[in-house]
């Protein structure tokens, strides 16, 4: 059953698709997490969140990755709109301002562990709707931090617009000149454990991201972006073979650009119209009925 299917929730956030369009790894921090320089936007295409108070909290699930999904809310292993839940309600409670119980309703249409952050989106729009159903608002760097407690993608989820990401995921800058793109998004459904992905990476430093500075145009962008990298696919291709496949498949459909989105397995093209976009997720879809694929549009700042 569909959000939109569901009766009562006072509102509906979006949470969208996070592409990493470049991830350079430049470092180690020495309680293991690596340091990122990450170019980053996101995709209309993704999960959504219903919200509406209730008289006890309630947890439902609905999509196509749906199943499997964790539904409880321990701190390791459980589901992160939850999580997300528990942890700004502790947060607004400490300060004495009201977080009543709540129906939360997540809508699945992103693979789970697909390098789109769906789980850091799930987090980031729970948070911003709970804000809005509760009435209240965290001062930005205090919710920053809530949100890096769940998850190094999910303050990057909370800006949800694109940026370049620094740190570990955390330092953000916005960027408002990267254009939008025609995008198709292509997912092998080969679940991708991000953890044993930065274990297995072997150069822990590597070049960094040069974003030159005054660039205007789709095509500038692109030149750019062109000399850049995912230092995760290395890694993701020896464990997960098919995303050679699933790279292929791209660039065979005609996009300008394929890389893989953060850790993997999801490929990503560009494309230089939404016709060529959709008519390459057909061709796609066709060749692979079970692959998650996805045309859409990437988000401006504007
Ligand atoms: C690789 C990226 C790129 O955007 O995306 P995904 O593939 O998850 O979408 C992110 O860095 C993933 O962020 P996120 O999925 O929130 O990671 P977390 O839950 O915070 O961390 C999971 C584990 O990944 C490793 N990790 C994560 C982030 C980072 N900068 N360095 C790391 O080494 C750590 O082993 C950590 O325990
Ligand atoms: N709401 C959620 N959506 C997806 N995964 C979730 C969610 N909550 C917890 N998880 C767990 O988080 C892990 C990473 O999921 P996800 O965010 O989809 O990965 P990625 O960032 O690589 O796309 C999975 O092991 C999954 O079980």
């Amino acid at each position: 059953m569909h959000l939109d299917d569901i009766p009562g929730f006072a509102l509906t956030c979006a949470a969208p698709a996070k592409i990493n369009l470049a991830l350079h790894v430049v470092g180690q921090r020495a309680d293991g997490h690596h340091l990122l320089q990450s170019l980053v936007t996101f995709a209309d295409c993704g999960d959504r969140i219903g919200l509406a108070s209730a008289d006890a909290d309630r947890f439902t699930v609905s999509g196509r990755f749906a199943d499997g999904l964790p539904l409880s809310a321990e701190k390791t292993g459980g589901n992160l709109v939850l999580r997300a839940r528990d942890l700004l309600r502790r947060d607004l409670m400490s300060r004495g301002i009201a977080a009543g119980p709540v129906h939360l309703h997540l809508e699945k249409n992103l693979p789970v562990a697909s390098g789109i952050g769906g789980g850091s989106a799930d987090a980031a729009a729970t948070l911003r709707g709970l804000l809005t159903l509760w009435g209240a608002s965290v001062e930005p760097a205090r919710l920053g931090a809530v949100a890096l407690e769940l998850g190094a993608d999910v303050p990057m989820c909370l800006d949800g617009r694109p940026l370049l990401a620094e740190g570990i995921g955390e330092e953000i800058t916005a960027l408002p000149d990267l254009p939008s793109f025609a995008i198709v998004l292509v997912n092998p459904l080969v679940a991708v454990s991000t953890p044993m992905i930065f274990r297995t990476l072997v150069n822990k430093v590597n070049p960094p991201l040069d974003l030159p500075k005054g660039m205007n145009t789709a095509a500038e962008w692109l030149s750019a972006m062109g000399d850049m990298r995912n230092d995760l696919e290395a890694p993701a291709r020896r464990l997960v073979p098919v995303i050679e496949e699933v790279s292929v498949s791209l660039k065979a459909a005609g996009a300008t650009l394929v890389r893989m989105s953060g850790s993997g397995a999801t490929c990503f093209g560009l494309f230089d119209s939404d016709e060529s976009a959709h008519r390459a997720a057909e061709r796609i879809s066709a060749s692979h009925p079970e692959w998650y694929v996805c045309a859409a549009r990437t988000t401006r700042r504007d």
